[in-house]
């Protein structure tokens, strides 16, 4: 079995959020018994006071993670988000303390496409206002501002993972489907790309957003933006809270302009489920709000867990930095037989050379080397055969000045 340079026991594992019981069955698998979970989400201060002593942290979408976590983070060796969105870590700094993160880019996808597909539905009939009506002993039987969807247009703003499926499964049911994405995409089906946002906002019966939180998406949908949606349109955001100005959507709703919409994440959410939620949207009867489940299913909460504990352990085990979001790509087969040396350094030059003389100078033989780099941070594996004197190997490897990591892998068969 493959022994890392501490043993499996002391590593720390710290799981938040609820995470889901396969992370723990395939952690238990990998020998790794330490791990300690916790339902809810740690604040900074928390983090602070815990992080020094964890190895492998997990989180969801609520935990944020900033350079001062980093910064104290002395034993950190990964981050894994069991999640699509990694917009909560601070990215950059997790990358100059040497920290590989993960995520699950696909295993909720089709989660949330298939609540968007049902929040059109409940749009487009005025259903939840409807049945809250009923709820109270009303009653609204009338056909005014219901509408079939088939025939309607849905636009699509950012068409990846999500964007692509909602919009397969809307023409499936008859939607005329028009997208916006930055990037040149491959239209699906009879799908048609717009020039710009404000033409996709011009032709849509319903508006969908499907874009990451990045500096270019915050507030994208504002007054000016709402104002451009056709009269007695809807919006569903199941993105982040960020990409819409929610003040200019109550104001849009409440003057009548926007006649729905589904909003699944918010600016601000609360940090646990006992916290109260703030909305300028709460109250507005035709919105439909939920607390940031487009991707709460028990097939994705499964399939999560399976595959990022898979990449951490691929990551702590071997080195493996595949499908991580900040840092160079290495595939690695397993060391059988050879000491793994794992060296993440800032990218300037004579690094390398320093990283191979600690070996040459002591007569080591390298069995195989790899490397791979990006414009600012290298990552180098150096597999060696016969005995090795690990502990002063690691620590030369430390001692070379742009180092930001190193640690080693005892054989995985000896
Ligand atoms: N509500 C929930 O529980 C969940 C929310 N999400 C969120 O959904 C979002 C999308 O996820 P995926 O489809 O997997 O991501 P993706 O990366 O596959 O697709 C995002 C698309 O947006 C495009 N894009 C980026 N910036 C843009 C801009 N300024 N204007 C137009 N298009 C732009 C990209 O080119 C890309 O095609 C993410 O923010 C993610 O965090 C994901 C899962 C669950
Ligand atoms: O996958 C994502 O990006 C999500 O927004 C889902 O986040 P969650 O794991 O439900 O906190």
């Amino acid at each position: 079995m493959t022994k890392l340079s501490l043993s499996k026991d002391k590593i720390n594992i710290l799981l938040l959020e609820g995470v889901h019981d396969n992370a723990i069955d395939e952690l238990a698998r990998g020998g790794y018994a330490s791990v300690e979970r916790l339902p809810r989400a740690l604040d900074e201060d928390e983090l602070l006071e815990r992080i020094g002593s964890v190895h492998i942290l997990g989180i969801r979408s609520r935990t944020h993670l900033t350079a001062k976590v980093f910064e104290e983070a002395a034993k950190l060796i990964t981050v894994g988000c069991f999640c699509i969105g990694t917009n909560q870590v601070d990215l950059k700094a997790a990358r100059r303390t040497g920290v590989p993160v993960f995520n699950a880019p696909y295993s909720n996808t089709r989660s949330v496409a298939e609540l968007v597909i049902g929040e059109i539905i409940m749009l487009m009939r005025g259903i939840f206002e409807k049945s809250q009506l009923v709820h109270g002993g009303g009653w609204m039987k009338s056909a005014k501002d219901s509408y079939e969807i088939r025939g309607k247009t849905l636009g699509i703003v950012g068409y990846g993972h999500i964007g692509t499926q909602v919009s397969i499964l809307a023409e499936a049911m008859g939607m005329q489907v028009r997208f916006y994405d930055v990037v040149r995409k491959l239209a699906l089906g009879n799908a048609r790309a717009c020039d710009s946002l404000e033409e996709l906002l011009s032709v849509s019966d319903v508006v969908t957003l499907h874009v990451p939180d990045t500096p270019q998406t915050r507030n994208m949908i504002g007054e000016r933006e709402l104002a451009a949606m056709k009269k007695g349109s809807h919006l569903i955001n199941a993105a982040r809270g960020q990409v819409v100005d929610i003040e200019a959507l109550a104001a849009a709703m409440n003057s009548g302009h926007v006649l729905g919409a589904a909003i699944d994440v918010f600016p601000v959410e609360p940090g646990s489920d006992k916290e109260e939620f703030q909305s300028a949207l709460r109250g507005i009867k035709t919105a439909i709000l939920t607390p940031h489940i487009g991707g709460s299913t028990m097939e994705a909460q499964a399939n999560i867990g399976t595959e990022v504990a898979q990449k951490l352990l691929e990551y702590s085990d071997n080195g493996s930095t595949v499908g991580a979001v900040n840092f160079p790509q290495v595939a690695l087969p397993v060391q059988a037989g050879c000491t793994r040396f794992l060296h993440v350094h800032e990218n300037r030059p004579g690094i390398l050379r320093k990283v191979n003389e600690v070996f040459s100078g002591r007569d080591l033989n390298i069995a195989a080397q790899y490397l791979q780099t990006d414009p600012e941070l290298g990552y180098v594996v150096v597999d060696v055969n016969g005995d090795v004197e690990e502990l002063e190997v690691v620590n030369d490897l430390r001692a070379i000045e742009g180092t930001l990591k190193a640690r080693f892998l005892f054989p995985a068969h000896q």
